[in-house]
Formats: C-alpha cells, structure tokens, sequence
C-alpha cells in the first residue's frame, strides 16, 4: 500500500512548522487525514500535537548535556541515532493507509540540507519501494523577506537548489511569509524573484519597489549598517554573487511558489501542488467513488 507524505525543510524560522500547522488545519476542515511527524529534536511548543515526535526517541538537550556538544553537533547526532534506530518510524508509519497525507517538520540547520548525506538517506529508506514505500514531495522555504537583500535571496535560493539536487524527489520551491512583503515590492518585480533573474544583481534595490532607504533600516536591526555596507559591496562580493545567480540560471531548476499562511487560499494552493507531485489523488478516487454510491443508496 502506497503512503503519502511531505517533507517540510528549510532555514531556522522560514515559516516551517507554521507551514505544517496551516497545512494539518486546512486538511482537517477538509476532512482529510493528516499525521504529523516532528522531527526536530529541539521543538518545544505545537499548535498540533505531534502523532510522532523524534523527542520520544532523543531529546537535542539530553544529548548537548551528555555528549558535551553544540546546538548543531547535537542536533547531527540526533539524527545519527534516528538513523540507528529506524523502526521508531517503521512502527509508526507502516500501518497508515493512502488517505493520510504525512508532514514531516523538519529542523531550520542548514548543514541538514548541504553538507551531510543525512537527509539523502532518510528520504530514501522512506521512499524504498518494498518497505515504507512513502511517495515523498520536499517543500522547500524560504522567507520572502529575504528578496529586499539580493546576495541573501540567491545565497538561500542556492540552499534550496543543493537540497532538490541532494534529495531526488519531487520537490516543490515556496516563498513563505508572503504577508511581509505584499504592498512592499511592485507585482511585476516579485515575478523576477518567482522565477529567479540573474539581472536582480544589477538593479538599486530602490528600482525594485522599496526604497534604500527602507532596506538600510532592515538591515540595522541585524547589525551595522555601515559595516554591512562596506562588506557588501566590494566588486569581489559582487563578483561571487553574479556567479551564484549564474550558476542558478544554469540550471534552472528554481522557481517559487507563495505561501502567506494566514490565508486559506494560499495553503490550499500550495497543498493542491503537494497532491499534484505525489499523484495523492489517484489513489483517493476509487475510495471517494464507493463512498457516493453508498450515500446515493
Ligand atoms: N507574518 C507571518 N509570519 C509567519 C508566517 N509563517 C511563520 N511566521 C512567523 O515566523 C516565525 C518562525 O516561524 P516557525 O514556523 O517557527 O519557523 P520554523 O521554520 O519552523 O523555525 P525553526 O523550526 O526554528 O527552524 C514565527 O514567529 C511565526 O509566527 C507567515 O506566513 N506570516
Ligand atoms: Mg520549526
């Protein structure tokens, strides 16, 4: 029996597991089975219960206290241990049937999705045909915020490119926290950042709708503005820039979706992509065909 499941990744605070909470309300009010896995050891508060939580398994402070390491190094063993002791989601996961939808929430390091295979591994034992056999689709967030600073927009588009070349399955883009940003970049210039444009690089960033002005106080509020200034600025940072955009349009692999969690339509948009990569409703229609035909009896 087929299962169905998104994998929820992206940078610490994109709108992750708001994305997840979002996706389990709209499915509930559309009578529609979810089952939410946490699989970030350090969460600590849910707007849904967990149906399964890593933290039953280990917990990221037990293992900072004992193994005397980091936030990140604590994290990296967690997931060692998961994957040491994999029948802790066999046993939750195998009994479920194709009408449940399985989010994952996963944790915001970065070094999950680039530097460590990981994640490869964990996707692929819950795709293996033969076993969990989960038709697996990877969101990818990025907080929209991040377009009014064009060398952060590509260095995170760059993050999300690494993880659909690591992960190898159906994966879908998603600029998160939509709602930040509407009134502040013209229409026509968020298409540029949908679909990403090298040429952004070359614009003032007051061209593109805000003022610079406007992005110097963002940028306060993360440090100096004129250190920042001085740092990125240089040509040669403006070089390694033009050759990440580069590299991104080479591939063209890249685009976005939008997400604004705090308006229905926009989840379900993006859940009608979900369904649309996994195929999830193929497997539903015969079901919802016999459930008619008892109804019209
Ligand atoms: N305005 C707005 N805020 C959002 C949205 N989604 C999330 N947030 C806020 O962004 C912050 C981070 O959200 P989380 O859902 O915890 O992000 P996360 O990616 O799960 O974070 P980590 O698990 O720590 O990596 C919270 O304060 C949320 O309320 C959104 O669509 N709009
Ligand atoms: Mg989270």
């Amino acid at each position: 029996m087929s299962k169905y499941g998104v994998m929820v990744m992206g940078p610490a605070g994109a709108g992750k597991s708001t994305f997840c909470a979002s996706l389990i309300t709209h499915l509930q009010l559309n009578r529609r089975s979810a089952f939410y896995v946490n699989l970030d050891p350090a969460a600590e508060t849910f707007e849904h219960t967990p149906d399964l939580d890593i933290k039953d398994l280990i917990s990221l402070e037990d293992v900072m206290e004992e193994m005397r390491l980091g936030p990140n190094g604590g994290l990296i063993y967690c997931f060692e241990f998961l994957m040491e002791n994999l029948d802790f989601l066999t046993e939750a996961l195998d009994s479920l049937t194709e009408e449940y939808l399985i989010i994952f929430d996963m944790p915001g390091q970065i070094e999950l999705y680039t530097h460590i295979p990981i994640l490869p591994m964990l996707v692929r034992f819950l795709t293996q045909p033969g076993a969990l056999d989960i038709r697996l689709c990877a969101a990818y967030l990025l907080e929209s915020t991040f377009v009014v600073d064009r060398a952060k927009y590509f260095a995170g588009t760059l993050s999300a490119m690494s993880a659909m070349i690591l992960l190898e399955v159906p994966h879908i883009n998603i600029l998160s926290k939509m709602d930040l940003v509407k009134g502040q970049v013209r229409k026509k210039d968020m298409k540029r950042f949908i679909t990403p444009d090298t040429s952004l690089l070359d614009d003032d960033p007051a061209d593109i709708g805000r003022k610079k002005a406007d992005v110097d106080v963002d940028m306060d509020t993360h440090g100096s503005t004129q250190d920042k200034d001085a740092l990125m600025s240089g040509a040669t940072f403006k070089r390694l820039n033009t050759a990440v955009a580069g590299l991104i349009e080479s591939f063209s692999m890249v685009s976005y979706l939008k997400l604004d969690c705090t308006d229905e339509d926009s989840v379900q948009s993006i859940l009608s992509y979900i369904d649309d990569c996994i195929q999830y409703h193929e497997a539903q229609e015969p079901r919802e065909l016999v459930e008619d035909a008892v109804e019209d009896e």
